[in-house]
């Protein structure tokens, strides 16, 4: 049976839905750009994102392309729509220029639900960038992934340079913003920047698949396993949303539901009915 999606939201960049199997999918919609992103984009995207991390029910979001476009190729993503771009960053329909993707990337980097990135063509630039800081990506045997920077006036020294070094290794990823080459999937596959290369018609299906899988899991076991893997490489703002799970569990027990409650009611707490455990 194939995967009922329920539209969330009408986005003119995007489009949101979600299934009842918990799973959300977010595609960037601007084909004839190679679903290069605008501030609208990057705003309707973190609106999206935002939804999913508030939604209960959801633990998994897929962030995929549309595609193909009219002339039969696929884009996950082009990176930054090179045509608004001013001086001072991409300039929205409100004049205002931005660099707001960066926003973005660190909301799929801390949001405590597993995102997935489904990559069919090209992931370029800021693109590619995207389906880095997802958790897990699984591509398409028609993949494309490459940083552009170097050779048409931006760079990226965040998560586009650091996270990608840690993921591939030095060399590698000075090989790549350096010398500005495209890999294909399988040379992806090889240097561990993709889970999983599978046919084009068979990407959101095998997305689908890995989605259902994590959702058999623990939630509260993947949260924290997710803010482990950040606090690795994410210095003190990694150790705060790990030490922020620590909290969240801790909330949760009755030893933290009785200091609280003895606060409340303006006695003593009973601290003797808790172990100091060694
Ligand atoms: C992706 C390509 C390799 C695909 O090549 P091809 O299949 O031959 O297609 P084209 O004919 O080139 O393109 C088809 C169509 O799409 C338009 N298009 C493609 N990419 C973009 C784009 N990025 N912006 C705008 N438009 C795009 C293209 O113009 C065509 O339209 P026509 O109307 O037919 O002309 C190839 O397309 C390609 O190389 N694209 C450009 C890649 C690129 O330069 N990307 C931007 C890199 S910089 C970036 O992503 C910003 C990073 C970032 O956001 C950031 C990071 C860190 C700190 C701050 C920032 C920040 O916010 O700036």
């Amino acid at each position: 049976m194939p995967t009922e999606w329920t539209p969330v939201k009408t986005y003119s960049d995007i489009v949101y839905e979600k299934c009842a199997e918990g799973i959300a999918k977010i595609t960037i919609n601007r084909p004839e750009k190679r679903n290069a992103f605008r501030p609208e984009t990057v705003a309707q995207l973190f609106e999206a994102f935002c939804d999913a991390r508030e939604d209960q029910r959801v633990g998994v979001v897929l962030l995929t392309g549309a595609g193909p476009h009219a002339d039969g190729k696929y884009a996950f993503c082009a990176g930054g729509d090179q045509s608004v771009r001013g001086s001072a960053g991409y300039v929205g329909g409100d004049g205002v220029p931005r660099l707001n993707v960066l926003d973005l990337q660190k909301l799929i980097r801390s949001m405590p639900k597993v995102v997935i990135a489904l990559v069919a063509g090209y992931a370029i630039g800021g693109g590619h960038v995207l389906h880095l800081v997802c958790d897990l990506t699984i591509s398409a045997d028609n993949g494309v992934f490459g940083q552009v920077g170097p050779r048409m006036g931006s760079f990226d020294g965040g998560f586009g340079s650091s996270y990608l070094a840690r993921i591939v290794g030095q060399k590698k990823a000075r090989e790549i913003w350096f010398l500005c080459r495209q890999y294909d999937a399988q040379q992806a596959l090889d240097m561990g920047l993709v889970n999983a290369v599978v046919p084009v018609a068979q990407l959101e299906e095998e997305g689908l698949k890995w989605g259902r899988e994590i959702m058999q899991n623990s939630p509260l076991a993947i949260r924290c396993l997710k803010s482990a893997f950040n606090a690795d490489v994410d210095g003190q703002s990694g150790l705060q949303e790990l030490a922020g799970n620590a909290t969240l569990l801790y909330y949760m027990s009755e030893e933290a539901q009785e200091f609280h409650r003895a606060q409340r009611e303006k006695r003593p707490p009973d601290a003797g009915q808790f172990p100091w455990l060694p």
